[in-house]
């Protein structure tokens, strides 16, 4: 893979994104996940043969309290000190990374191992409804997605060497997480050459080229801990967005999840193809077979005949919102619309452009400020379960609404 096609995501991001804002007003707080900081004792304290007191010591996070405690011998109070000095000191090394880099946790969901054979998953601890939000997270890692080069070996090499600063930049602790996640095999490294790790082993260029994504304006690449670990499926039950705004990746759910159902988001494709081209499109980006369920469904239900048929919906629709009749042109994303419901697709990413042709051909061709006002609303609550309901998008289509009543 190239660091074009690294992007297990990028075909649902949004690129009208502006990348740059940092200003994370939301109410961080009111949510209930945490960071965590690592609340096990400090790796290189040597444990005293024998215990005789302990003690304990807290650090603050922004979103929290970690604590870590050891013990001290008595008779050893010199030595005990500089312990003590010595975990301080990493434990301010650990409160300067960045807040919330390591792997997000939360009562609401875990990491598990699926027995899909796609490796680790993550799955719900609680039932979550349409459009709550799942989790919210600050990329581990970014680094630039384009740098100025003369060939494509040279592009590869550039970015091999901007993986690698931006994590020996990094926490030991938050590089560990990330050589803890999965890697494509063809990231890993089988070659024996200086420098490189021994075969089997996951590397910073693998875990990154395996596990980041698009942020917004497609200038920068992240990696999350915890929504790297979210496999794929065509017919998902999450969606996960970039939001500039937190700057933070955050999750949704995009129809009712069970207590112990895996959480599932989408690689693509951003077209609607049948089970052979999604798994054409898949192994060929991501260098996987897709196992999901709606592939292993095919054409058993009509599957197949119904994304066909979507997909050449969609391409009608954007010629006929333009200059053909509007009777049709409507007809044709209300049969899209009731097709992707059929194939129970709640993909916000199909849903809102429909929707919005909808509107733009009410309002310009059917000259219809009632039936504009509803496709338009109902953009707004798809903009607002997939994104948030404070999302730039979501107030822009706000706004916009505002504008007919
Ligand atoms: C971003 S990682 C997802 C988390 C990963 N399963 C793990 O163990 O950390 C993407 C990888 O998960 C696996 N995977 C994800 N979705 C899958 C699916 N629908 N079918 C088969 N494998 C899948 C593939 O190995 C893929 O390269």
């Amino acid at each position: 893979m190239n660091d074009t096609d690294m992007d297990p995501f990028a075909c649902f991001d949004d690129s009208d994104d502006d990348d740059d804002d940092d200003d994370d007003d939301e109410n961080d707080q009111q949510h209930e996940q945490q960071h965590q900081y690592g609340s096990s004792p400090p790796q290189n304290i040597t444990k005293p043969s024998s215990i005789t007191s302990s003690r304990q010591f807290t650090y603050s996070t922004e979103n929290g309290n970690s604590t870590a405690s050891y013990s001290l011998q008595q008779d050893e109070q010199s030595q005990g000190r500089r312990l003590v000095d010595e975990a301080n000191a990493r434990l301010d090394a650990a409160t300067a990374v960045k807040d919330g880099l390591l792997p997000v946790t939360s009562s609401s969901f875990e990491v598990f191992d699926t027995l899909t054979g796609a490796g680790k998953g993550l799955r719900a601890l609680k039932v979550f409804e349409y459009g709550d939000e799942i989790l919210r997270e600050y990329a581990a890692m970014r680094v630039p997605n384009h740098q100025a080069a003369e060939s494509l070996e040279e592009a590869e090499q550039l970015h091999e060497r901007a993986v690698q600063s931006t994590f020996n930049n990094l926490h030991h602790s938050t590089q560990n997480a990330i050589i803890q996640l999965h890697s494509c095999d063809q990231w890993m490294n089988h070659d024996d050459s200086p420098g490189r790790h021994a075969s089997g082993v996951v590397t910073p260029l693998g875990a990154y080229q395996s596990n980041s994504y698009t942020l917004g304006d497609q200038k920068c690449g992240g990696l999350f801990l915890t929504t790297a670990r979210m496999n794929h499926s065509c017919r998902p039950s999450a969606t996960h967005i970039w939001r500039p705004d937190l700057q933070k990746t955050v999750v949704f759910a995009t129809r009712r999840i069970e207590i112990g159902e895996e959480i599932f988001t989408t690689y693509g494709p951003p077209e609607c193809l049948d089970t052979e081209g999604r798994r054409d499109y898949l192994r060929e980006k991501f260098s996987f077979e897709c196992g999901c369920e709606m592939c292993e469904e095919g054409n058993r239900f009509g599957g197949d005949d119904r994304m066909i048929e979507i997909n050449s919906l969609q391409e009608d629709i954007s010629m006929l919102a333009q200059t053909g009749d509007p009777k049709i042109a409507i007809d044709a994303v209300e049969r899209c619309l009731s097709l992707l419901k059929e194939q129970s697709i709640s993909i916000g990413a199909y849903r809102q452009p429909l929707l919005h042709y909808g509107y733009q051909i009410a309002m310009d061709g059917l000259k219809d400020i009632d039936l504009a006002k509803s496709y338009l609303s109902k953009e707004l609550a798809v903009t607002q379960q997939c994104e948030g309901p404070t999302s730039p998008k979501a107030l822009q289509i706000q706004a916009m609404l505002d504008d007919l009543f």
